[in-house]
C-alpha cells in the first residue's frame, strides 16, 4: 500500500480511499492511529475526523479501547468534513459506520482531489447486517483491510460484534460494557422483533426439504 503521496507527470498528486474494517476490538482504531502517525513522522498534513456522538472515550480524541488516542475534530456530518479538510495531505475518519451515505461521496471527492483517505469502522452490526456506509465504501476504495479481534468465547478468530444487553436499534455506543467480539460460532445474532418476523415462514416440520445443489 501506498504511504507517500503518488506524483503525476502533469504535476497533481493522486489521491486514494483505504478502509480499515472489522469487528469491534478488533484494532481498527489502532491501525488508523498508526497510519496517521507515520503520515506525521513524514512531515505530511493531517486532519483526523469522528462523528460528534462518539463520547466514549473522548469529546475530542480518537482513542482505542487500549488507550491509544489522537487528537481529531468531531463533526456532526459528512459534509463538514470536506469543508474542514483544507489543504490536508492526509483525512482519518473513525467510525465511520454512524455518518450516512454521504460519506462515501465525501470520501471520493477528498480523493479525487489528490488526498489520502483513511477510513476506519464497523463493517458489521450487532445483527450481523452490513453497516451502512462502511461495505460502499469498501467497494470504492483502493485498499481494503479487514481485522479480526480474539473472540471472548473461545478464542478463535472474531469476525462479529456480540451485544451483552437487551437494547433494540442499531445504534447503541458502549464498549465491553455492552459487547464482546465473537467468532462466527460463538456469535448468537438477537432474533429481530419487527411485525414482519411474525410473519416467518411455517414451522421446519411442515416445510419442504431443500434440494441438494
Ligand atoms: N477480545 C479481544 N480481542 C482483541 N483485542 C482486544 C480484545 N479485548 C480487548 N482488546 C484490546 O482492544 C485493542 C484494540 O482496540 P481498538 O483499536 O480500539 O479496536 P476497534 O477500534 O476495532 O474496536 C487491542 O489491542 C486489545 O488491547
Ligand atoms: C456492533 C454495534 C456497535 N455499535 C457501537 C458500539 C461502539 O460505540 C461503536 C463501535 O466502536 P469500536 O471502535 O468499533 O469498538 O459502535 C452500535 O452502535 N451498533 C452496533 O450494532
Ligand atoms: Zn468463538
Amino acid at each position: 500500500m501506498p504511504m507517500e503521496p503518488l506524483i503525476l507527470r502533469h504535476g497533481g498528486s493522486v489521491g486514494w480511499i483505504e478502509v480499515i474494517c472489522g469487528s469491534m476490538f478488533s484494532g481498527k482504531t489502532e491501525e488508523l492511529i498508526r497510519r496517521l502517525r507515520r503520515a506525521q513522522i513524514a512531515r505530511q498534513r493531517v486532519e483526523v475526523f469522528k462523528p460528534r456522538m462518539d463520547r466514549r472515550y473522548s469529546e475530542t480524541d480518537v482513542v482505542s479501547h487500549d488507550e491509544n488516542a489522537l487528537r481529531s475534530t468531531p463533526v456532526d456530518s459528512a459534509e463538514q468534513i470536506l469543508l474542514l479538510a483544507g489543504s490536508a495531505d492526509v483525512v482519518g475518519i473513525d467510525e465511520a459506520q454512524f455518518f450516512d451515505m454521504t460519506l462515501v461521496d465525501v470520501c471520493q471527492q477528498l480523493a479525487n482531489d489528490g488526498k489520502r483517505v483513511i477510513v476506519a469502522g464497523l463493517d458489521q452490526d450487532y445483527m450481523g447486517r452490513p453497516f451502512e456506509p462502511m461495505p460502499q465504501l469498501m467497494a470504492v476504495a483502493e485498499y481494503v483491510t479487514k481485522l479480526h479481534a480474539i473472540c471472548a468465547v473461545c478464542g478463535a478468530p472474531a469476525n462479529h460484534s456480540q451485544r451483552l444487553t437487551d437494547e433494540e436499534g442499531r445504534v447503541v455506543l458502549g464498549a465491553a460494557d455492552r459487547y464482546e467480539p465473537r467468532c462466527r460460532r460463538c456469535f448468537q445474532p438477537p432474533r429481530p422483533t419487527s411485525t414482519s418476523s411474525l410473519k416467518a415462514p411455517a414451522p421446519a416440520a411442515t416445510a419442504p426439504r431443500p434440494e441438494l445443489p
